[in-house]
């Protein structure tokens, strides 16, 4: 049973139970401790880098090597989102937002939310570089107090950065920050990251069996977690959209992207077909996308990224070298600074890849495919494995090894651009991270900031802590304890 029409010859993949395909194969490797990316990666290299899965009813393709993932992410066959279960659940039975829309209303909403977030300063210098700095200055701010009250300056590093990347992308779509001692947004913080840890891409029951969507939430309490979640996400959504249209304000004067978006709302009040794609609606599962998309994203790899600074002192102090001897000691470091310092980009870089945040993710196909003398029906769920092009041994020789070293050209101490290249963190192609330039410009400010001003080493009375991640669709990594000394040198003013 599966959920494609074909009449074609299906890629090889391993046996096929009646109607629990081969969950018993992945249920028996993942009972093990094998994450599911890493199950994939050696079936894949006993039925191929393209291969054969029966998840429950749903049929999927596996994407699983650097070519075979470049290839998945860049072609036009591939460029929608397999869209079921769960995810019509969180957007009212419909394919809305961005991250899972697809057609003309992926289309349009993801130009128009690109459009307006860069109208709002997403992207251009000044304006992000000012956005970033606030909130950083404040985080820095809760740090020294966190040193100052705690004993031997031991900080928890769990969740450090969470509230900080909200308010940049909550500046930019609603005009206001949230404090950090807000409980409300503390309560959606936590419900947000429960949930996507509970979403391990390949572990769901509800993408195994579609039809159970309709039964499942009822009875468990994945199912009951879920609707919880989306009831406070979109309660708080709607509840905003409704003050501000209220208030009126957007009618003659746009503030932030909420204003944007009710303006279009009332000039496509008219249109009643199906192909608005302005209504209340839509921005709730817009707003919850960005929310998500880029929140624990970005903070979970800015906490790998302090993670593994802890456990290697040598690359600590190269990086703070190259700050110190770069950075005007009065300030921040500016990205207009990046182009500098060849060794922080290259250690970013592999705080990227070998953190792979997102390890695994899907798109979906437009049209029938033909691979040599396979077929790839119309409408199959495609899992892209980042995690294979990342950890690709014929890729990168030690893949398990983090060392900066590998995009650097020893002799020029330059980047390689075609090593750099390599690394995959945000997609490829016309779907690729819609907020890519704003991730890439708040890991290096939060990187080089903290590092210039703090040096980070092992909380001596806990153990060493680990850099085997908490499975979810965006992964992190286990609570962890650091020391943190403030640095002498580079101290803003
Ligand atoms: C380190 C941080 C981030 C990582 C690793 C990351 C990774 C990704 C990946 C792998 C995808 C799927 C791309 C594809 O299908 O090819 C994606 C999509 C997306 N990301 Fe990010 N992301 C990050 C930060 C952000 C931020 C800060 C935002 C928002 C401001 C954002 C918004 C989005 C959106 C809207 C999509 C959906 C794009 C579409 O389907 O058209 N992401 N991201």
């Amino acid at each position: 049973v599966h959920n494609v029409k074909h009449n074609g010859k299906l890629l090889p993949g391993p046996y096929k139970y009646p109607i629990l395909g081969n969950l018993p194969q992945l249920a028996k490797e993942s009972k093990k401790g094998k994450k599911p990316y890493v199950v994939l990666r050696e079936l894949s290299k006993k039925y191929g880098h393209r291969m054969s899965l029966h998840f429950g009813a749903t049929y999927q393709v596996i994407f699983d090597d650097v070519e075979a993932v470049r290839d998945v992410l860049s072609s036009d066959i591939w460029i929608d989102r397999y869209v079921d279960g769960w995810i019509l659940e969180r957007s009212f039975g419909k394919p809305l937002g961005v991250f899972f829309a697809n057609g003309e209303s992926w289309k349009e909403l993801r130009r128009f939310s690109i459009r307006t977030l860069r109208d709002f300063g997403f992207g251009k210098f000044n304006s992000q570089e000012t956005i970033i700095e606030e909130e950083l200055l404040r985080l820095m701010s809760r740090m020294d107090s966190l040193i100052t009250e705690s004993k031997d300056s031991v900080v928890y590093m769990k969740k450090f950065f969470s509230v900080s990347a909200l308010n940049i992308i909550w500046s930019l779509i609603a005009g206001y920050r949230f404090s950090h001692d807000d409980v409300k947004l503390q309560k959606l913080v936590q419900l947000m990251s429960d949930i996507v840890q509970k979403l391990a891409v390949g572990e769901d029951i509800i993408t195994a069996y579609p039809a159970l969507r309709h039964v499942i939430p009822r009875f468990t309490q994945t199912g009951k977690d879920r609707q919880d979640f989306l009831t406070a996400m979109h309660g708080f959504f709607k509840e905003l959209l409704e003050t501000r249209r209220a208030e009126g304000v957007y009618k003659t004067e746009q503030r932030d992207f909420i204003d944007v978006f009710l303006l279009e709302i009332d000039n496509h009040a008219h249109d009643k077909t199906e192909n608005n794609f302005y209504t209340d609606k839509q921005f709730l599962v817009l707003a919850l996308d960005f929310f998500l998309a880029g929140t624990e994203t970005t903070s979970s790899t800015l906490e790998f990224a302090f993670l593994y600074i802890l456990l290697n002192p040598r690359v600590q102090k190269k990086v703070q070298e190259e700050i110190d001897r770069v950075v005007d000691h009065s300030g921040l470091p500016s990205t207009l600074d990046r182009t500098r310092m060849p060794y922080t980009e290259a250690t970013l870089l592999e705080v990227q890849r070998f953190a792979t945040v997102v390890p695994l993710f899907s798109r979906s196909n437009i049209q029938d495919q033909q691979v040599g003398e396979y077929v790839i029906p119309k409408g199959t769920m495609g899992i892209v494995s980042l995690y294979s092009a990342n950890y690709s041994e014929e890729s990168w020789g030690d893949p398990f090894t983090f060392r900066p070293e590998r995009f650097l050209n020893e002799k020029t101490n330059t980047l390689d651009q075609d090593v750099c290249n390599k690394v995959m963190a945000f997609g490829l192609g016309k779907r690729i991270c819609a907020g890519e330039v704003l991730a890439k410009a708040n890991l290096f400010k939060f990187f080089t900031s903290f590092l210039q001003r703090y040096t980070f080493e092992e909380a001596p009375n806990h153990p060493t802590p680990s850099t085997d991640p908490l499975l979810g669709t965006v992964q992190s990594p286990r609570p962890f304890y650091a020391v943190v000394k403030p640095r002498n040198r580079g101290t803003p003013k």
